[in-house]
């Protein structure tokens, strides 16, 4: 949608015909954007090679999950001159590679191609050109503003960014904590109970980005707190609302078949439990949240080991670079 009221001619993928025939027929997408009339320079086309074939830019957003398939089935298509650029907030499940690195094993691009754009952008909100700001990663400054340009409107201002890691790091593991801040509120705790947790949240994030080699500064910018505050206190966040769903006690797999979308942080919680092992951080939210989805574990009893832990100095996991 932003691309094309950029006048881009914008050809979307998906795999579902009917999907693409109400795209192209009616500009309309029902399941996931009820009510929303589509820029009419999108074309839909269930035909990757037609979708990928001499674009100068091609954005992934797949699922974290789908990723290494899906850019697999484009790559004969895309040249190295192509920008490439991908939306999604997730690790490899089992590799725990990040996206970049997915893609950068996939496609025929130098990996100075790829770009990273995340921050806080629900969906539902930027297809109505409501306002927001996001931030594009790159190890390449030509790349990373080719990405701006491309993508910043009025309504949708973009920023540039060196940190490649540290973008992708805070893109996922916002995910685990916007499904506490979920649990959180389900159980009936308050406000306070909700800051303290996206605050002590931000600080596992820092800690793991750290140690993956992210610039500290990030977390503090629009991958960072921008998207935790928007993902761990709005309803449209599927990973909030997944959270809320499991305090009324429903399972995990009733959960995600009501979603219907994906809970990018319920695989994320998996492989952030494996990477703070890897590299030796402390993530106490993390571990709860691995317990309650996948030992059945009570969240109350999680909520009630985060606050008994043993006192600390505020900063104290969080080691000098
Ligand atoms: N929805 C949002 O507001 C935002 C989502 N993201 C990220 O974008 C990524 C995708 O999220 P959504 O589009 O919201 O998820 P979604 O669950 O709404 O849609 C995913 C789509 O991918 C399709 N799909 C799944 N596996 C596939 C495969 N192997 N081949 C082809 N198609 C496949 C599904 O059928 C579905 O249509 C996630 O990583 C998410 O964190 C990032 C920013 C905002
Ligand atoms: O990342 C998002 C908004 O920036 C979307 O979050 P959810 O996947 O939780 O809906």
């Amino acid at each position: 949608s932003v691309l094309a009221d950029n006048e881009y001619d914008v050809r979307l993928w998906s795999r579902n015909a009917d999907q693409v025939a109400e795209i192209n027929r009616l500009h309309t997408n029902n399941r996931f954007l009820p009510g929303i009339t589509l820029p009419e320079g999108i074309r839909a086309t269930d035909d990757i090679a037609d979708a990928v074939t001499g674009a100068e830019l091609v954005l992934f957003a797949a699922t974290s999950a789908s990723m290494r398939e899906v850019a697999a089935k484009a790559a004969s298509y895309i040249s190295p001159e192509t920008l490439i650029v991908h939306a999604t907030k997730g690790f490899e499940t089992g590799t725990l590679k990040r996206m970049t690195t997915v893609l950068a094993e996939e496609l025929p691009v130098d990996p100075k191609r790829l770009v990273v754009l995340s921050g806080p952008s629900h969906a539902e909100e930027v297809v109505k050109r409501q306002p927001t700001t996001v931030v594009v990663a790159s190890e390449s400054l030509e790349a990373a503003e080719h990405a701006q340009d491309a993508l910043i409107t009025s309504f949708f201002r973009v920023y540039t960014n060196p940190d490649v890691v540290g973008v992708e790091v805070a893109g996922a593991i916002k995910n685990i904590i916007a499904l506490g801040a979920g649990l959180t509120d389900g159980l009936g705790f308050g406000d306070n109970a909700k800051a303290a947790l996206l605050t002590r949240g931000l600080s596992e994030i820092t800690r793991l980005g750290m140690a993956m080699g992210a610039n500290p500064l990030t977390f503090s910018g629009l991958a960072g707190v921008g998207d935790l505050i928007v993902t761990g206190t709005s309803k449209l966040s599927r990973n909030w609302r997944a959270g809320s769903m499991l305090a009324e006690g429903l399972p995990l797999q009733d959960v995600l078949d009501r979603m219907g979308m994906v809970v990018e942080g319920v695989r994320t919680t998996k492989a952030a439990h494996e990477l703070s092992r890897t590299y030796g951080v402390v993530m106490p939210i993390t571990e709860q949240l691995y317990q309650v989805l996948f030992e059945g574990k009570q969240p109350r009893k999680a909520a009630e080991d985060l606050m008994g832990r043993l006192r600390k100095h505020e900063m104290e996991d969080i080691a000098a670079p």
